[in-house]
């Protein structure tokens, strides 16, 4: 029975407990996150969500408790996580003096990818005829599409994303949602932020995970 669940397991939260400025955003939080989940960290502004997908990700430190990956700490197992893990922050390192297309390419070069149709990829996010634009000009949506692109061209199986659906249209949300559901029916799980609610992505099949600040 246990070794069933830890087959399944991609990311765990062991306790985790995080505190910003003298404020615990959260103490002792633990769950586990199993392939094929779709997940919200939802919480209301300052709760420590991004918090919270930084930790997960690597990129900072909890004042206790541990973040894994498949049942190892993730600073125990840095490689494969890495290999294995998608994340999109706020700023999702899309770079204005760039183009849509080289924004791509290097983003997915840099992830070990070298074999790719950037413009059917861009195609995907509704971006042909934007290709040679510099993402400093596109709109804020058609930048936040850039960023997300490299979602349709990746073999990570946890992506960790920070209001993915930010400056995004209601046709560019269900298309993500759809996106998000292929994801995790091929094994994959989804961890992201978001305000928005969802028309596709169900209450049945999305599990919450809410913060509540509080103070020391
Ligand atoms: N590196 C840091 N140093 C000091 N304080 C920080 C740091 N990172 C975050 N904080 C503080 O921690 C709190 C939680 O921030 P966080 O960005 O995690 O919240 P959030 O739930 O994602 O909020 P939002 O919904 O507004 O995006 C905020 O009050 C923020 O100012």
């Amino acid at each position: 029975m246990v070794e069933e669940k830890t087959a399944t397991t991609l990311v765990s939260a062991d306790n985790l407990t995080c505190i910003r400025e003298e404020r615990i955003l959260f103490d002792e939080l633990s769950f586990d996150i199993q392939a094929g989940e779709i997940v919200q960290i939802e919480g209301p502004n300052g709760a420590g969500k991004t918090s919270l997908l930084r930790i997960l990700a690597g990129l900072s430190r909890p004042y206790a408790g541990e973040a894994k990956y498949k049942g190892t700490d993730i600073t125990r197992c840095r490689d494969e996580y890495n290999d294995d893990l998608l994340y999109l922050g706020h700023l999702a390192g899309v770079k204005s003096e760039l183009t849509a297309e080289e924004n791509l390419n290097f983003n997915l070069r840099i992830s070990g990818y070298d074999d790719f149709e950037t413009n059917q990829i861009l195609a995907k996010v509704n971006l042909s005829g934007f290709e040679e634009a510099l993402a400093g000009h596109l709109s804020a949506g058609q930048h936040r599409r850039t960023a997300l692109a490299r979602l349709w061209h990746t073999n990570c199986k946890v992506w960790l994303l920070d209001e993915p659906f930010t400056a995004i249209d209601k046709k560019g949300v269900e298309e993500l949602e759809h996106l998000f559901l292929q994801h995790a029916q091929n094994g994959g799980c989804v961890i992201m932020t978001t305000h928005q609610d969802m028309s596709i992505i169900g209450d049945d099949i999305l599990r919450k995970i809410r913060l509540d600040y509080r103070f020391i």
